[in-house]
């Protein structure tokens, strides 16, 4: 039995996470969650999974939530969200939320020694250096719960890290991946939503179809398997059914497939090393494809690529502000406020602006992020 502490409960990966939980009641508990503003969603788990501690994002939601259920604790905040993640009773976190904010929560549970199942790629690219050493420090596993990182872990299975040649992201290109740049100057927020292969939260969503996605991948993936960016490659492969790939110093290459569905990553993040049989999921049936398709990227079409290994190699507090310039350019383009191709614009800018500090310690981590995001603030005024 394993209890979990599920950050972002009320999203794509939360829910999946509970469905999870919940096809599996001899193997999995739910000990505390962390909703943000969906308080009708975070009152429908609390009567099923009946946790011991509930955070929300706003007092007066916390406040209300504590009244009507008196006999859990209701916190709020990022203090909640700390709470949460370390609560006495749970041996896993899963981080399921959206954002940096997900970095200071992950942190706390490693110091308390729980196994993280990590969803949140910002918080290894904001503070991979912190995150992975503490980790190392405490002894606890850091678990790829990503698709694509799930691919790369699950073919190193038994494998020696130093015969690794390269690893092989692999990519679906977005919703806008058959357009020009041209064509994509005034595309929706309704198109940008409309992803070929998954069914995602918006910010990821709009990552996807910018290439940022892809970009945060190859640093998380820089930090999860300890790997110089000149060992990471992306491809782009429009079926999504080759979720990532290891080339082995031999030439052997290693491929995870399977049809898009999150819940086998996040699955095998619980249940590693071992597996458990994922219900209600069809088969993979390669004769219905036929055809896998590859292609090289283009780094002038998709620049939020470029970009994010722009990043990567200048390392210190520049991922970090990447990190936190685009999740404000995105909800700036999801409230109408900036236009698709503003989003890299804006990155770009607050990259140029910024003097990577190296080897930054957390307290220059969070002035840069919290810097980051007035410049684009500013920017948008
Ligand atoms: N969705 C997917 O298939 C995949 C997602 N990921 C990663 O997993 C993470 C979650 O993505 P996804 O599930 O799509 O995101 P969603 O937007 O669907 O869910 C985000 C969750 O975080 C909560 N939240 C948002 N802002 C805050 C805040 N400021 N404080 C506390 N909680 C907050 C939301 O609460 P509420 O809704 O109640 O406001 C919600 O529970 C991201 O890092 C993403 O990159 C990685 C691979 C695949
Ligand atoms: C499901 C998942 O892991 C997403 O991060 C996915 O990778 C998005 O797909 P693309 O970024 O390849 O479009
Ligand atoms: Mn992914």
């Amino acid at each position: 039995m394993k209890t979990i502490s599920l950050l972002g409960a009320t999203g794509s990966i939360g829910v999946q996470t509970l469905d999870i939980i919940r096809k599996h009641p001899d193997s999995f508990a739910l000990s505390s969650f962390s909703a943000g503003k969906n308080v009708d969603k975070a009152r429908q788990i609390i009567n099923e999974f009946r946790p011991a501690l509930v955070s929300v994002l706003e007092k007066e939601d916390a406040e209300r939530l504590q009244t009507e259920y008196p006999a859990i604790t209701v916190l709020h905040g990022s203090k909640g969200l700390e709470e949460a993640a370390v609560h006495e009773k749970a041996d896993t976190l899963v981080n399921a939320v959206i954002g940096s904010v997900g970095l200071q929560p992950t942190l706390k549970a490693i110091e308390a020694g729980k196994t993280i199942a990590i969803a949140n790629k910002e918080t290894l690219v904001t503070a991979g250096h912190i995150v992975t050493a503490a980790a190392k420090k405490a002894g606890v596993e850091l678990l790829p719960v990503d698709s694509e990182h799930s691919a790369i872990f699950q073919c190193m299975q038994g494998e020696h890290g130093k015969n690794v040649n390269r690893i092989i992201l692999t990519a679906s290109g977005g919703s806008f991946r058959d357009k020009k740049r041209e064509e994509l100057a005034d595309v929706t927020v309704e198109q940008t939503l409309n992803h070929p292969n998954w069914s995602m939260g918006a910010k990821i969503t709009v990552d996807s179809a910018t290439m940022m996605n892809k970009g945060l991948e190859v640093i998380e993936a820089h930090w999860l398997f300890n790997l110089p960016y000149d060992q990471i490659d992306v491809i782009l492969h429009r079926e999504s059914i080759i979720h990532s790939m290891v080339e082995f110093h031999d030439r052997s290459v290693m491929a995870q497939l399977g049809s898009p569905d999150m819940r086998v990553p996040i699955q095998y993040a619980l249940t590693w090393p071992d597996r458990l049989p994922l219900q209600d999921t069809a088969p993979l049936n390669l004769a219905e494809f036929g055809q896998l398709h590859f292609e090289k990227v283009d780094f002038n079409r998709f620049r939020m690529l470029r970009l994010a290994y722009e990043a990567g190699r200048a390392a210190g507090t520049m991922p970090a502000v990447m990190n936190a310039a685009n999740e404000e350019a995105v909800a700036a383009f999801l409230n109408g406020k900036l236009t698709f191709l503003q989003i890299e614009e804006v990155v770009e800018r607050a990259m140029e602006h910024h003097h990577s500090i190296l080897s930054p310690e957390l307290g220059a981590i969070i002035e840069s992020d919290a810097e980051a995001r007035a410049f684009v603030r500013s920017f948008l005024s």
